[in-house]
């Protein structure tokens, strides 16, 4: 079982003649964690994804992987596996086979075949032509093909597309064995933030080849403040104010207050003798946020409606 590597991505660039994909990008991708990898169509995600892997070569900046370029990895299927299309099988080749025909070019034991298809779910269709396969079970011959060498290092674009409820929570537990037993290293691009919210530790997040925002998850759905429920919301936003807390009230009789610690409400509450109905954390809205980060930057779409001129 190998445990995953560090990427590191450092002034990545990559323009496609005057037209620049990718630009001046750094971030870096941590062992254990599952990092959600965001922008909306055409911000540049799998272009990135290809350069990590030697499949495009940069125009400057650097891709690495504990500190080694792909090409340059002794053993690259033991050290990354990627999933960048699940569409690449031959159509009249069963998946068992094309697992097969993977691990034999690779030197990897036969027997690893039919384990990583019991452990993506897919051993009654092994024996079926790939060319019949859904797009969710491409997508899991994809990962069973990325995982055959063992890999510390998982690299993932959008690999719930296609995939059902049922098999979007089935990846969303084995991504986490992997990441949190295993201690690999996961990148999932997506250009869905809610897609993978439940799914990843960190999110780095780009528009327009450019980086707009890299943390943990926890972080972004911070900063929502508190929600607080009262009889008399009035005698309580004074209260609040008298401890330096801005209360604004919301749709539906509470106060939106602008802190995260329950415990400073609650105090300011109990002081000026008011029942509290309830108090709890209010969530970010994290598709705001997103489309926030990201809006206007669909560069595929073309420019959106423009202002009339007078
Ligand atoms: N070989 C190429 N030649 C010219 N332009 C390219 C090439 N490859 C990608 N692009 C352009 O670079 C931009 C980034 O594409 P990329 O596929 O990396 O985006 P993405 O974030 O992965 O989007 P999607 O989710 O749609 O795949 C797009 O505008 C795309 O048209």
């Amino acid at each position: 079982m190998t445990s995953g590597g560090r990427i590191e991505i450092t002034g990545l660039t990559k323009r496609f003649g005057s037209f620049v994909a990718v630009d001046d990008l750094t971030f870096t991708v941590e062992p254990g964690r599952i990092t959600g990898f965001l922008g909306p169509n055409g911000a540049g995600k799998t272009t990135t994804l290809r350069m990590l892997l030697g499949l495009v070569s940069p125009t400057s900046g650097s891709a690495t992987i504990d500190g080694t370029a792909y090409q340059d990895l002794a053993d690259p299927l033991g050290t990354v596996g990627a999933a960048l299309e699940a569409t690449n099988f031959h159509p009249g080749r069963s998946g068992r086979d094309h697992l097969r025909v993977l691990a034999t070019a690779a030197g990897i034991p036969i027997a690893r075949v039919d384990e990583m298809l019991e452990m993506t779910g897919i051993p009654a269709f092994a024996r079926r032509r790939a060319g019949t396969y859904s797009l969710g079970m491409r997508q899991r011959l994809a990962l069973a093909a990325a995982l055959l060498g063992d890999p510390g290092v998982l690299i993932l674009d959008e690999p719930a597309n296609g995939l059902d409820p049922e098999g979007i929570h089935w990846l969303r537990g084995f991504l986490r064995h992997l990441s949190t037993d295993q201690h690999k290293t996961i990148l999932v691009s997506s250009h869905l933030l809610q897609e993978v919210e439940q799914t990843v530790d960190d999110v780095v997040i780009i528009a327009n080849g450019v980086l707009v925002k890299q943390g943990a998850m926890a972080d972004m759905r911070g900063g929502g403040g508190a929600v607080v429920r009262t009889p008399d919301p009035a005698r309580l936003s004074e209260a609040l104010a008298g401890r330096g807390l801005t209360a604004t009230p919301g749709s539906d009789g509470e106060l939106v207050v602008g802190t995260e610690d329950l415990r400073l409400v609650g105090e300011a509450a109990h002081e000026a003798g008011l029942p509290v109905w309830q108090l709890s954390r209010k969530a970010a809205d994290l598709e705001e946020l997103f489309l926030e980060l990201t809006s206007g930057t669909n560069r595929n779409l073309g420019p959106g409606p423009t202002e009339g001129v007078a």
